[in-house]
């Protein structure tokens, strides 16, 4: 029995799937091979919100897994709609790896450093409300495309593929803004110039984190018999991960926000507590919101209420009156 795992065809989701199919191959004892899944969003070009969003990354995915096509999808956590699909199931989220967002600038500056006026780009409201926040007199660029093509928007970063200044193409920026997760598993963090801790920039909830999806049938049940896929799936899972994405993305679909929401959230387990903060911010920058709870409830449901309840937190502060939280 092969184990067939979907993939995009983009570089940073071949990466991580390879990563997590060998893992998988690993534990399982059982042969696995990648399929490729052409996905709308790699197709077309243009803004991803004309598309209906990240979603559509996911959508073919998941079509595939219903369609049997294959029997495993890996996702990007942070690009999965928090609206659960019928017939699937995460079966397992494995530990994460750096949450936090990056500053990747030319001469290794940070955002301190940057003067003003410098463009930085990002395609991200969240991202561009924080920067504005800290730095009201920069101008952040809305950009597009994949991580090496977001890079080579930064002159003399390393492993660009071209020195040309091509405005809106190639180094035409000061700085970009990424998730180190990407670049930590694109293996280009030698680009990094700031490291952001997370009460600069709150990140995407479930950034860093990835989430492995099967069909139902196939999903690790706590009772009952468990297939060797089954199995293999569970081993891979980390509890901590999963009880902070938790967390987090009951925060995003709390507030009802969309993909493009400027909504950042962050938790974590230290000891017996959970930990989550989280952010609303208007995208020119000027108001925030800013709320964090814990708890010592280290379940789904302890872990969803926490998300909730730091979701009603924002509201009453004013979240939905600053920013638009349905942006798609
Ligand atoms: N939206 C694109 C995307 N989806 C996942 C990652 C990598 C980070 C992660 O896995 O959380 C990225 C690139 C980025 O935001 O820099």
């Amino acid at each position: 029995m092969t184990i067939r795992i979907g993939t995009r065809a983009s570089k940073l989701a071949l990466t991580q799937t390879q990563q997590t199919a060998d893992r998988l191959a690993a534990v399982g004892g059982f042969p696995v091979e990648l399929v490729h899944i052409k996905t709308e969003g790699d197709v077309k070009t243009g803004s991803l919100s004309q598309m209906g969003g990240t979603g559509v990354f996911v959508a073919a995915l998941r079509d595939a897994l219903l369609a049997e096509t294959c029997d495993v999808a890996v996702h990007s956590l942070k690009d999965l709609p928090t609206g659960a699909a019928v017939g699937l199931s995460i079966a397992a989220t494995p530990k994460r790896v750096d949450v936090r967002d990056v500053l990747c600038a030319r001469d290794g500056l940070t955002l301190a450093e940057l003067p003003g006026g410098a463009k930085v780009g990002t395609g991200s409201p969240r991202r561009a409300a924080q920067l504005r926040a800290a730095r009201p007199d920069i101008e952040v660029l809305d950009i597009r495309g994949n991580v090496d093509t977001r890079l080579g928007r930064v002159p003399g970063l390393p492993g660009n593929a071209t020195d040309e200044v091509v405005p809106g193409k190639s180094c035409d920026l000061d700085a970009v803004v990424l998730a180190a997760a990407g670049l930590e598993r694109m293996d280009r963090l030698d680009t990094v110039s700031e490291f952001f801790e997370t009460d600069v920039m709150l990140p995407a909830p479930g950034q860093g984190a990835l989430a492995i999806e099967c069909r139902t049938e196939d999903a690790p049940h706590v009772e009952g018999p468990n297939g060797v896929l089954a199995q293999a799936l569970a081993a891979l899972n980390d509890d901590d991960t999963r009880l902070a994405v938790t967390a987090e993305r009951a925060v995003l679909a709390r507030l009802e926000a969309g993909c493009a929401a400027p909504v950042g959230a962050y938790a974590f387990r230290k000891g017996s507590m959970l930990h989550l903060e989280a952010v609303v911010c208007a995208v020119d920058g000027t108001k925030t919101v800013r709320e964090k709870k814990a708890t010592d409830g280290l379940t789904e449901v302890g872990a969803t209420l926490l998300g909730i309840e730091v979701a009603e937190l924002l509201l009453a502060a004013g979240a939905a009156e600053i920013a638009d939280l349905a942006a798609s």
